[in-house]
C-alpha cells in the first residue's frame, strides 16, 4: 500500500511517530551520520536505504539506545506529536519523557537501550541474527516477555510458588508466544532448538520475538538478507500483516529492492551519513542522486545520470 498524500502532504509529515532531528554520530574523526533529519509516519512502513557504509545501522543503534548520538534529537510519540515548545521544555529540564512516561513522548537519545524497548516500546532485530540458539523456539519468545513476567511476580518468589497473578501472566505470555509462532509459521517447530532452524525461519523468529514485546515501532535491520525469493515474498506478507493487524509502525534497513519498493510507504536514502533523498518509493527510485549513489559515481556525474534517465523516459514514453 502506498502512502496516500493528504492535501499534498504525507503521513510522515502530518503524523510522525518518530522524528529524527539533526542527528550526528562521530567515531573519532569519522562522521558516520551527518546532520540527518527525517520522520517516520505512524502506521507507515519506512525504509532506510543506502550503499554499504552509508550509516544506516548507526542510525538504528542511535534510535534503539545502543549508541548515544554525538548530537541531535530523537522524538518518539505514542500519541500525538508534541509541539516544538513542548520538546524544548523537556530538553531544558533534562527529562527523557514529556511530563513523565505516561505522556507517551520520549527523547530516545537520552534513554538506555533497555528503556527504549521497555518504556518507549521500540523493538529491533539485528543484521546478524541474535537468537538464543540453545533454547527452544518457544523459550526464545518467553524470554522476550521476561519484563512482564518479572513485574507479575512482584520481583518476589511468587513465580516459584505459582501464585495466581504470576500463573495468569505466564499463561498470557505463552498465549502471546503461540500467537506469534502461528503468525510466522513456526508453531510446528516450537520445541526445537532455535539454532536448528533454517536461516529464513530464524529471521522470522527474530521478528516474532521482537513483536512479543508489543512494540509501537519495529526496527528491522536487513530482514530479507539471505532469504530466497519465496521467503522474501512471505516476509512482505508478514510485515504488511503486522502493520494492518497491529498498527505497528515499521522502520527497516534493506538492500533487497524488491522488498523496499514493494512494501514501503516512505523511503529515506543515505549516502556517506547524509540524507540524499526522502519520499515515496516512486519518487526515490527516479531520483538521479540515488541512482548515482548506487552506481558509485561522484557528484559531477549526477547530471549525466539525470540526462540519461530523461532520455530513457522520452524514448519509452513513460513519465516519472
Ligand atoms: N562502532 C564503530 N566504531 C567506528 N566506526 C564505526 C562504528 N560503527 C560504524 N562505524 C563506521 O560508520 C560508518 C557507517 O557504518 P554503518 O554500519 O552504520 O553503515 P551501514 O549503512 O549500516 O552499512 P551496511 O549496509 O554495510 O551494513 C562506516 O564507515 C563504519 O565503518
Amino acid at each position: 500500500m502506498a502512502t496516500s498524500p493528504e492535501n499534498g502532504t504525507h503521513r510522515w509529515d502530518v503524523d510522525p511517530i518518530l522524528s529524527v532531528e539533526h542527528l550526528f554520530m562521530r567515531f573519532g574523526g569519522l562522521i558516520a551520520v551527518n546532520d540527518l533529519s527525517f520522520k517516520v509516519g505512524r502506521g507507515d512502513i519506512t525504509a532506510l536505504i543506502g550503499p554499504n557504509g552509508a550509516g544506516k545501522t548507526t542510525v538504528f543503534n542511535c534510535i534503539t539506545g545502543f549508541y548515544k548520538p554525538s548530537e541531535g534529537r530523537l522524538v518518539l510519540a505514542h500519541g500525538r506529536a508534541p509541539t516544538p515548545d513542548e520538546v524544548a521544555e523537556v530538553t531544558r529540564v533534562g527529562e527523557r519523557a514529556l511530563a513523565g512516561p505516561q505522556s507517551g513522548v520520549y527523547l530516545l537519545e537520552r534513554m538506555p537501550d533497555y528503556a527504549v524497548s521497555g518504556q518507549a516500546k521500540v523493538a529491533r532485530t539485528f543484521q546478524n541474527i541474535r537468537l538464543f540458539t540453545g533454547m527452544t523456539v518457544l523459550e526464545n519468545l518467553m524470554v522476550a516477555q521476561h519484563n512482564a513476567l518479572m513485574a507479575a511476580s512482584g520481583f518476589s518468589i511468587k513465580g516459584l510458588l505459582g501464585l495466581p497473578g504470576w500463573a495468569s501472566a505466564q499463561r498470557a505470555a505463552t498465549e502471546k508466544a503461540t500467537y506469534w509462532l502461528e503468525k510466522v509459521n513456526l508453531i510446528d517447530r516450537a520445541d526445537d532448538p532455535a539454532g536448528d532452524l533454517p536461516y529464513g525461519a530464524q529471521r522470522r523468529l527474530e521478528i516474532a520475538r521482537a513483536m512479543c514485546s508489543d512494540p509501537i515501532l519495529l526496527c528491522l535491520d536487513e530482514p530479507a538478507a539471505g532469504l530466497n525469493p519465496r521467503e522474501s515474498l512471505e516476509l512482505n506478507t508478514l510485515l504488511r500483516a503486522i502493520r494492518a493487524e497491529h498498527g505497528t509502525s515499521i522502520l527497516l534497513i534493506e538492500h533487497d529492492m524488491s522488498v523496499v519498493m514493494e512494501i514501503s510507504d516512505h523511503v529515506v536514502v543515505l549516502d556517506y551519513g547524509t540524507k540524499i533523498s526522502d519520499g515515496t518509493p516512486e519518487a526515490v527510485k527516479n531520483d538521479p542522486r540515488v541512482i548515482a549513489a548506487y552506481l558509485g559515481v561522484d557528484e559531477d556525474a549526477v547530471e549525466e545520470v539525470e540526462a540519461a534517465i530523461n532520455a530513457d523516459t522520452h524514448a519509452t514514453g513513460t513519465s516519472s
